[in-house]
C-alpha cells in the first residue's frame, strides 16, 4: 500500500508578495505547489492536503467589514469568512491536482472536503487574540491603523510587518473524520481541513455550531496526521529549512533536529511566535503521538526533503 503524507500548504506561502495578491497570483503559486505535490505522489506517496488562509481570511473579512461601512451591506461572521476561504482555496488546489494528474496521463482523482474541527467554548485563547490574519502593515501606517481601529488586536509578524489577530483556540476533533478516511482509501487525493478547519462547538443540545476564530491549521494538520497514521506529516511553508538566528548575518539552517534539540532551541526563543513556533509545536506533537517523521520545507524542496536531501526533518 502506498506511504500517506498529509501536507499543510501555508496560506502565506501561496502569496509571493504585496504586488502579487490577485486571486490569478495564488492561483499559479498553487499549480507551482501542486506540481511539486504531484512529484510526490508519482513517488507512491498518496497525499492529504490541508491548507492555511491567514492572508485570505483577513482579505475577505476586511472586505466584508468596508461593504458594511460603505454600503450598509450584512456583515460576514469571521466562521462564515473560514468557511469561505476553504471553498476558494480548496477549488484551485482541487482544480489544479486534477489538471497536473491529467497532464501527466495519471489516472488519480482529487476532491476537496468542507471540513469542520471542534474546539472547546472555554478555550482560554478566545480571550487572548493571537492568529495573524489579512494584510501586511508597515511601520509608516501602524499609528494610523490603530488610531482607525482602536478595537483590533495588532501584533509584529516575524519581522514582515504588523498584523491583525484574532482569536485561535486549539483543536479537538475533526468533525469529517471518517469522511477523510474513506475517500483516500477509495484513492483520492484530499484537500481537507482548509484554513485549520471550520472551528465549531457543541451547544447545550449537542448541536454543532460555528464560532468566530480562526485554528491554526499546522496544529489541525498535526492533529489529522495522527489521527490518520500518517507516514509523513510535512509542512510546506515559504523557508526551504528551519533556521537559527533567523534572518541575522549569523544565520544558520537546521537539517535534522530530535525532540530534545527542538525543546532546547524552543528555550532559546528562536521560532517567532505565529509563524515558526506553531509549525514547530505542531510537528513536535505529531512525533510525540508517535508520528516516525516530520519535514519543515518548502514546495520546491518536498521530493528532495522526503528523500532526506532537503528542508529541516523532525525525528524522535
Ligand atoms: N527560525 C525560523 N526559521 C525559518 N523561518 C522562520 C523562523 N522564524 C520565523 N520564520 C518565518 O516563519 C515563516 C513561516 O510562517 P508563516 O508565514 O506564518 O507560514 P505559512 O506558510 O504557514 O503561512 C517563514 O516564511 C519565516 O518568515
Ligand atoms: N489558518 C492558518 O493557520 O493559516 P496560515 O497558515 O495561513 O497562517
Amino acid at each position: 500500500m502506498d506511504k500517506l503524507a498529509v501536507i499543510a500548504i501555508g496560506g502565506n506561502s501561496l502569496i509571493k508578495d504585496n504586488e502579487h495578491q490577485f486571486i490569478e497570483d495564488q492561483y499559479m503559486a498553487v499549480c507551482e505547489t501542486v506540481r511539486h505535490v504531484v512529484d510526490l505522489i508519482e513517488l507512491g506517496i498518496n497525499v492529504v492536503i490541508t491548507h492555511g488562509n491567514g492572508p485570505q481570511v483577513g482579505f475577505i473579512m476586511r472586505r466584508s467589514e468596508i461593504a458594511e461601512e460603505v454600503e450598509h451591506m450584512h456583515p460576514v461572521p469571521l466562521v462564515s469568512c473560514d468557511a469561505d476561504t476553504q471553498g476558494a482555496i480548496g477549488y484551485q488546489i482541487q482544480q489544479a491536482m486534477q489538471n497536473e494528474f491529467n497532464k501527466r496521463g495519471l489516472g488519480n482523482k482529487a476532491v476537496t472536503l468542507v471540513t469542520q474541527v471542534e474546539v472547546e467554548p472555554d478555550d482560554p485563547a478566545f480571550l487572548m487574540p493571537s492568529k495573524p490574519i489579512g494584510t501586511f502593515y508597515t511601520e509608516a501606517q501602524i499609528e494610523r491603523i490603530i488610531s482607525q481601529h482602536p478595537d483590533w488586536h495588532m501584533v509584529k509578524d516575524a519581522g514582515r510587518g504588523y498584523r491583525r489577530v484574532v482569536p485561535s483556540p486549539m483543536p479537538k476533533k475533526i468533525i469529517e473524520r471518517e469522511a477523510i478516511e474513506t475517500l483516500i482509501h477509495a484513492g483520492f487525493s484530499v484537500v481537507a481541513v482548509g484554513g485549520g478547519g471550520i472551528p465549531v462547538t457543541r451547544d447545550a443540545e449537542g448541536k454543532l455550531v460555528g464560532v468566530n476564530a480562526v485554528i491554526d491549521k499546522d496544529y489541525a494538520s498535526s492533529l489529522l496526521a495522527t489521527q490518520l497514521g500518517a507516514d509523513y506529516f510535512i509542512i510546506s511553508t515559504a523557508v526551504d529549512q528551519v533556521y537559527i538566528d533567523y534572518n541575522k548575518p549569523t544565520q544558520k539552517a537546521l537539517s535534522v533536529l530530535t525532540l530534545d534539540e527542538v525543546e532546547a532551541l524552543k528555550l532559546d526563543n528562536q521560532f517567532a511566535p505565529g509563524s515558526m513556533l506553531p509549525k514547530i509545536n505542531a510537528v513536535t506533537d505529531f512525533i510525540k503521538a508517535g508520528g516516525k517523521k516530520a519535514i519543515i520545507t518548502s514546495p520546491a524542496c518536498l521530493s528532495d526533503a522526503v528523500k532526506g536531501l532537503a528542508g529541516t526533518t523532525i525525528i524522535a
